[in-house]
């Protein structure tokens, strides 16, 4: 109670309700006069009903008695002063400053809307400042983590040899690097026409690869007899298929040496301790003579059935 009064006649002077009375009708001219004198008039002001409320209000501040009678004349001059403070003053300084006078107007429609408008405005402004200061920051600290992501780029792969000088990207419709490059490091140097391009050409050409006409069943001693030695084919068997990989010899990146210990067996285990990221399947598919049968099946795979 002894708050409401400061709220009241200190914050808005005295002047201004006298002159704001005085406007609209004679008897805002006796509440000013007297609001502070008078207690009985709130019950003959209540006849007009707009004016009748604030008068009696203030009577009720300047008699320090119960809440009841504060929150009453809050109402009062919250009517009178709705047109020019009402809404911005509440939000803003009131609020914040002194909840316990805004507590009594908080009984009236206006009060609940500036409660739920006042937080917002200065979360957001608090809010607002932060981004900009941070964008710049981060799009400064970009940089930095890429440069971290360089350094793996640069350095040799985990899984992968030196690269060679050309990089072999452009030629290679599977993806694998040219290796016919004199600058690589330990690098087998394929003879000029044998790139991987160069075998996929060869592959799409249509020429027989396999050596046969047609699938045969391969028994286990027709596999290693086959071993590229004494002008006899090399084959080799991955996952139960038999592969003529002879014409691949020179073409193979890992060096011609290296594909022959595969000759006359199977070399998946090889193939798959070096490269098993390799597609065999795709890099000798016009290469494949048959299956692996047992040593008692042998023939060609149309008269199995
Ligand atoms: C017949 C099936 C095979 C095919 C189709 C084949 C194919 C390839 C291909 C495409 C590469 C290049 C891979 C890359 O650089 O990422 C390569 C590399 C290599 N291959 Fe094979 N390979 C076969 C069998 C073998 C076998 C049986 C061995 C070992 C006994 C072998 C040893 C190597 C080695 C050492 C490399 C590394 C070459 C280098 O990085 O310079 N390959 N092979």
């Amino acid at each position: 109670a002894s708050l409401l009064p400061l709220t009241g006649p200190t914050a808005h002077p005295a002047p201004d309700n006298r002159l704001r009375d005085e406007k609209r009708a004679p008897p805002a001219q006796n509440r000013a006069t007297s609001e502070t004198q008078r207690s009985p008039e709130p019950t003959s002001s209540p006849q007009t009903t707009p004016k009748a409320a604030p008068t009696p209000v203030e009577d009720g501040v300047a008699i320090p008695s119960f809440s009841l009678a504060a929150d009453e004349s809050s109402d009062e001059d919250d009517e009178d002063r709705l047109p020019p403070p009402s809404f911005p003053a509440l939000n803003s300084a009131q609020r914040t400053s002194s909840e316990p006078t805004q507590t009594g107007p908080s009984l009236m429609a206006p009060p609940p809307k500036p409660t739920v408008m006042g937080p917002p405005t200065r979360p957001s402004s608090s809010l607002m400042p932060p981004p900009p200061r941070i964008v710049p920051s981060n799009l400064r600290a970009l940089p930095k983590p890429s440069d971290t992501m360089r350094v793996p780029t640069t350095g040799p792969l985990p899984n992968r040899r030196p690269p060679s000088s050309n990089g072999g990207l452009a030629p290679q419709p599977t993806g694998y690097p040219t290796v016919n490059t004199s600058n690589a490091r330990g690098k087998v140097l394929l003879t000029p026409g044998h790139s991987p391009l160069d075998w996929a050409n060869l592959q799409r050409s249509g020429k027989n690869l396999s050596g046969v006409s047609s699938l045969i069943r391969v028994t286990p001693a027709m596999l290693k007899h086959n071993n590229g030695r004494k002008g006899r084919p090399a084959w080799s068997s991955y996952q139960g298929k038999v592969y003529n990989i002879t014409p691949y010899l020179p073409y193979h990146p890992g060096g011609e040496g290296e594909l022959r210990r595969a000759a006359g067996k199977s070399g998946e285990k090889l193939f798959m301790e070096t490269h098993p990221w390799v597609n065999w399947e795709n890099m000798l598919g016009e290469c494949l003579v048959g299956i692996m049968v047992s040593e008692e099946q042998t023939g060609s795979l149309e008269d199995m059935d």
